[in-house]
């Protein structure tokens, strides 16, 4: 259990103490405890190292000579398990040399015995910051970074990969057809990264969302007045597409009225927008996606077979994990690393039930 100080809040930052020195280590903690920060303790290298892959520790004081694990040992163990989280090294008389050593390893820096207060905190303080600052620039750079990749390295999962590099490049339009979660969108995404159009938007619609009476609206745009709540001018997202792609998710939701404007607008690179007379050009790739059998909802007339010929020049299905159980362990593998990283914590292994 941490220790805890009257005035230690939840969000306080965990600071792990590994010293065999049971004075030095117990001032250690008083004093970090005093401050306001959570604290855990350790005799030895090994004990610190159980404590501390078992942990989610924020910064690291780690003496440099103890028996079982010495300092220099769990520093290169720690460093495996979380490379972002601050070691400071307290080295004793004669262990300078080896402190600059455990710096040069990857230690955020080192403090001598016996510790001076003011040089414990300031070390402690700058590691911390540069601990939170590391970890919000990953979560950032994650943010920011381009599109996922698609796991797996199945044989349809390649064969995908081989289609989204042959026609990403080129103008046609695309069909991705497959269940719910498979990865249709992920599909869409790279075929706008991979394409010239990539440094305009990509624009998504999900037509299942949005009501029948409003889709027009939201595709096209309408002037103000057009209808009831039309209070200003919209843009719709045709226009704001233009350049780059418009991906259509869930096609096969889309109302009747709204396929034969959609279908105008491929034809002819136009669209008007609702309450408009004046017809604007448009230069927008269409990728759409679905989950349902598009031919039978055309059986059904539900959907306009002119429509379907121009979505699909290019058909790109994506099975169903049921059908490529090979990619499962890439998946959790993946999604178990992301969601470490984004907890800050030892990525976790997944074992099956016995
Ligand atoms: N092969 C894959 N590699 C990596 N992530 C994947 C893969 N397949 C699916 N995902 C992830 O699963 C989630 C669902 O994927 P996505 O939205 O692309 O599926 P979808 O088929 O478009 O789903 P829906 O039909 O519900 O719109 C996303 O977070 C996506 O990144």
């Amino acid at each position: 259990m941490p220790n805890r100080n009257k005035t230690t809040n939840d969000n306080a930052s965990l600071i792990l103490v590994i010293d065999d020195e049971v004075s030095i280590r117990k001032t250690l903690i008083e004093i970090l405890s005093f401050e306001g920060y959570k604290t855990l303790e350790a005799a030895d290298g090994e004990q610190g190292l159980k404590i501390f892959s078992e942990n989610k520790c924020d910064a690291v004081l780690c003496d440099i000579k103890m028996p079982k694990m010495d300092g220099m040992e769990f520093l290169s163990k720690a460093l495996e398990i979380h490379p972002d989280i601050p070691i400071i090294m307290i080295s004793g008389h004669g262990t300078i040399e080896t402190a600059v050593e455990a710096v040069k390893t990857g230690a955020y820096d080192f403090i001598s015995k016996p510790p001076d207060l003011n040089r414990l905190l300031i070390t402690i303080k700058n590691a911390l910051d540069k601990g939170t600052l590391v970890t919000e620039t990953k979560v950032l750079k994650k943010r920011i970074s381009k599109v996922q990749d698609i796991v797996g390295d199945s044989e349809p999962i390649l064969k995908i990969k081989e289609t989204i590099d042959k026609v990403a490049p080129t103008e046609a339009r695309v069909l991705v057809t497959g269940e719910n979660g498979v990865g249709k969108e992920l599909v869409a995404r790279w075929l706008h990264e991979k394409s010239t159009r990539n440094n305009s938007p990509l624009v998504e619609v999900n037509c299942a969302a949005i009501p029948t009476e409003l889709i027009e609206s939201e595709l096209f745009g309408h002037e103000k007045g057009s209808f009831t709540s039309a209070v200003k001018q919209r843009i719709g997202k045709f226009e704001q597409a233009n350049g780059g792609t418009l991906f259509l998710d869930e096609i096969g939701d889309m109302s009747l009225s709204a396929q034969a404007k959609v279908l105008r607008a491929l034809q002819e690179g136009k669209i008007t927008r609702v309450g408009a007379d004046k017809d604007i050009n448009v230069d927008v790739r269409v990728i759409a996606a679905t989950n349902k059998d598009l031919l039978q909802e055309v059986e059904q007339k539900n959907f306009r077979l002119d429509l379907y010929h121009r979505l699909s020049v290019i058909l790109i299905h994506v099975p169903s994990l049921n059908e490529r159980r090979d990619d499962i362990p890439h998946l959790i593998d993946t999604f178990l690393e992301s969601i470490c990283t984004d907890y800050g914590i030892a990525k976790k292994e997944l074992m099956p039930t016995p």
